[in-house]
């Protein structure tokens, strides 16, 4: 066996020790949470017990072999994720596989008739982890959704402190998309989204008072457009969590970059018309400008935090304040 090969069983196995360590403590953490906070002291309580156990013998229960699957992959490097000048954007093409894929959408599927769905005219979504807001109680999450959150953390998306504890599941069909919004003050300004099934492009424009929409000199176009690739995983976070709105126009085919949405015109995602930005993954999707993407069933799981109750301020990005437009260029 060569050192390489060493390495890598080396980290499968811890990372299956992991695997085996947070499934067995699940239930204190979910505990843990219920008290008020979490403060940094709780969850640094949290990660100590972590640590403690770490050292000991544990998992006496199987680790669900989706979760072994993913959290088994080497762990990345957010840095080299980020794209074009944005701040704090992030994009991993085939962050799983397409095995892994029909096995979550077979999952997703098998629960399609049950009633947790809600129906919009726009997409109908599903949301596990309990009614973000002032009076918040973590409800565990589905196995499966928290193998998924598990995998998040063990391969440095979000951190321990940070694990996801809500998780948003969207199913557009063709011709349907989301307008542009913010997700709001009742999470972590960090946000991760795995996309299933199709591809699709989100486009950002800059947060803009009301009061000055329509002042000259206010764009409120999107700047910027993503392209989503099934697969991949979104990750965003910061200013462009909270000074950047994100939109997905509802069409059943868009031409990525400059040409726009070349199907339904007039049938946008709302509160934006994505076309003519500039791609700014373009190579990392293996999307450039030009290239026409027709939409199939798409299916989201957007994975995020709710913050702490006594938090639940107005999330801010840090830094001086810059005008949204210029953080995309
Ligand atoms: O479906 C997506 O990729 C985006 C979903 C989203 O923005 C949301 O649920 O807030
Ligand atoms: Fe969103």
């Amino acid at each position: 066996m060569t050192s390489l090969d060493f390495q890598s069983l080396l980290k499968q196995e811890k990372a299956l020790q992991r695997v085996q360590l947070a499934q067995s403590t699940r239930t204190t953490a979910v505990q843990q949470e219920e008290e008020p906070g979490p403060t940094s002291s709780s969850s640094s309580r949290l990660s100590a017990r972590r640590r403690d156990e770490e050292s000991k013998v544990v998992g006496t229960k199987e680790p669900s072999p989706l979760l072994v699957k993913l959290a088994g992959r080497p762990s990345l490097d957010m840095e080299k994720m980020r794209v074009g000048n944005t701040p704090s954007i992030f994009y991993v093409p085939d962050f799983i596989s397409g095995a892994d894929e029909q096995q979550l959408l077979e999952r997703i599927h098998a629960q399609a008739s049950s009633n947790e769905w809600v129906t919009l005219r726009s997409r109908r979504l599903k949301c596990w982890g309990g009614q973000p807001g002032e009076s918040f109680r973590p409800e565990p999450l589905p196995p499966w959704v928290d193998a998924l959150c598990e995998s998040l953390v063990v391969r440095g998306v979000f951190s321990e402190e940070t694990r996801p504890n809500h998780v948003l599941l969207n199913e557009y069909q063709p011709g349907q998309g989301i307008m542009a919004h913010t997700d709001g003050p009742f999470y972590e300004p960090r946000t991760a989204t795995l996309s299933l099934g199709s591809d699709a492009v989100m486009h950002f424009s800059p947060r803009i008072e009301t009061s000055r929409i329509g002042r000259p000199g206010v764009e409120t176009r999107p700047q910027a457009s993503l392209v989503l690739r099934a697969l991949s995983l979104v990750v965003f976070a910061d200013d462009a969590y909270s000074r950047l709105l994100h939109s997905i126009d509802a069409v059943r085919e868009e031409t990525v970059g400059c040409g726009g949405s070349s199907g339904d015109v007039g049938k946008r995602g709302g509160g934006g018309v994505g076309g003519g930005a500039p791609v700014i993954n373009g190579a990392a999707a293996g999307a450039p400008e030009g290239t026409i993407l027709r939409r199939k069933l798409r299916v989201s799981l957007t994975f995020r935090r709710v913050r702490a109750a006594d938090r639940g301020e107005e999330t801010g990005g840090s830094g001086p304040e810059k005008n949204p437009a210029e953080l995309l260029v």
